[in-house]
């Protein structure tokens, strides 16, 4: 299956989560379900925009008090008077202007200054009117929008949660601490996955990374398990007598979305619906490979699951022109310059330095050459 078909199905393939209330905190990394509506007017009444002194007219004034940030009732002036006040305070009726304390000559309880009519005042509903639309549903929640949220006083938003996704790396000759020898092999896979799921939006369940042997029992077991809309199983994707994902799927009656992918690396990469509707995704045991699955099925998947549409990759020159596979894309580790993408190597399926000092991955149709441009697949799936 082409790359991008692929893409487009495991898009299609995740529901959409429903949308729930939740508290600020708990909403970060959400998505709003509906519109963010304001109640109010921001500000609620006119505020000093500056610290200083809050006049009423032209110049001389008499300073008859002081404001402080809380004060609830500011009062009012006169003609010809004025009243210390702080940024953000209520202004009292009948102000004009807000002389700067640095521009204000005081002399005693007179004061003198450049008061030009409504300078340093922040009017009510300069923001915004109760009523106004802010933000569609659809945004993603991060600390603007949950400052915005609070500025107009909400304690709740309506977000569609973050999507719950576990993840299961097998091989038995795998190790998760030291270096690799003779019969063992560091794993590489487990330390990427919490990252790449939390910068996706989702959430990683269960107590982290679990790590299973090569046992067709044990996988079957752990996939009719696991509870998590979306279930990673790395290193059982190919056709050796250790590769366990194919059969555990068909004895669990799984119905494939995708089963490989035209790509290079990756094309063992596969994903599933369970009959109750979990969706597991086959990651190829090479680490570049395992990459470029979650990169391109995980990221899919999880994006529909948040109620998101699948972002187009936009174009970028290669200068230098890049290899074309002549029937699969191939994701090539690149380095992104004024003129272009250059790649960088060390892209081959068992590696991972080209990914780590790269800033994305050219997304290489196939072809017959070479490709002077390409499309650009973020490394960092929290990056659209
Ligand atoms: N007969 C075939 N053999 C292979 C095919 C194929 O189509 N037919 N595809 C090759 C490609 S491409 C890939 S990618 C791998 C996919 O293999 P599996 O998903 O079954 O994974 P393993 O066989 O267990 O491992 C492959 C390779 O990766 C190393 N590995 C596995 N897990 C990890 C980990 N967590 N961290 C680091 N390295 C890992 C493992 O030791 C093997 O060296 O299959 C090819 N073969
Ligand atoms: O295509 Mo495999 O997925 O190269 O390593």
């Amino acid at each position: 299956m082409a790359w991008d078909l692929a893409r487009v199905l495991a898009h299609a393939a995740a529901r959409p989560g429903k949308a729930v209330s939740r508290g600020l905190a708990e909403a970060d990394g959400c998505v709003l379900g509906t519109p963010l509506v304001s109640p109010g007017a921001v500000p609620p009444v006119d505020r000093a925009a500056m610290d200083g002194y809050a006049v009423r007219g032209p110049g001389p004034w008499r300073v008859n008090g002081h404001l402080e940030a809380g004060a609830a009732d500011p009062g009012t002036l006169t003609d010809g008077q004025a009243t210390g006040i702080v940024t953000g305070a209520a202004i009292p009726t009948g102000t004009s202007s807000v002389v700067r304390y640095e521009d204000a000559v005081v002399t005693g309880d007179r004061l003198e200054g450049p008061a030009d009519d409504g300078r340093h005042i922040r009017r009510a509903g300069e923001e915004c009117q109760p009523g106004d639309q802010l933000l569609p549903a659809g945004v993603v929640v991060g600390p603007a929008v949950l400052g915005l949220a609070a500025t107009v006083g909400l304690n709740r938003l309506t977000v569609i949660p973050q999507s719950t996704v576990a993840a299961l790396v097998t091989g038995d000759e795998l190790v998760h601490r030291g270096p690799s020898g003779p019969g063992r092999v560091r794993d590489a896979i487990g330390p990427m996955l919490p990252g790449l799921i939390t910068r996706a939006g989702a959430q990683l369940v269960g107590s982290g990374v679990r790590h299973l042997p090569d046992s067709l029992d044990e996988l079957t077991k752990a996939l009719s398990e696991m509870q998590a809309d979306l279930i990673l199983v790395s290193g059982s994707s190919a056709a050796g007598p250790a590769d366990h994902l194919r059969p555990a799927l068909s004895s669990l009656g799984a119905e494939f979305v995708v089963d490989g992918v035209a790509c290079r690396p990756g094309h063992p990469q596969a994903l599933a619906r369970l009959a109750d509707g979990r969706l597991v995704l086959g990651l190829p045991g090479n680490p570049f490979a395992a990459l470029v699955a979650f990169l391109t099925l995980g990221v899919a998947t999880i994006t529909r699951m948040r109620g998101l549409r699948l972002p187009e990759l936009g174009h970028i020159a290669v200068p230098g022109g890049v290899r074309c596979h002549p029937t699969s894309t191939r994701l090539v580790p690149v380095r992104l310059t004024a003129h272009g993408a250059v790649p960088i190597g060390h892209g081959g399926s068992a590696m991972l330095r080209g990914p780590a000092v790269g800033d994305a991955l050219a997304v290489v149709a196939p072809g017959p050459a070479e490709a002077i441009a390409a499309r650009l697949l973020p490394l960092d799936p929290g990056i659209t």
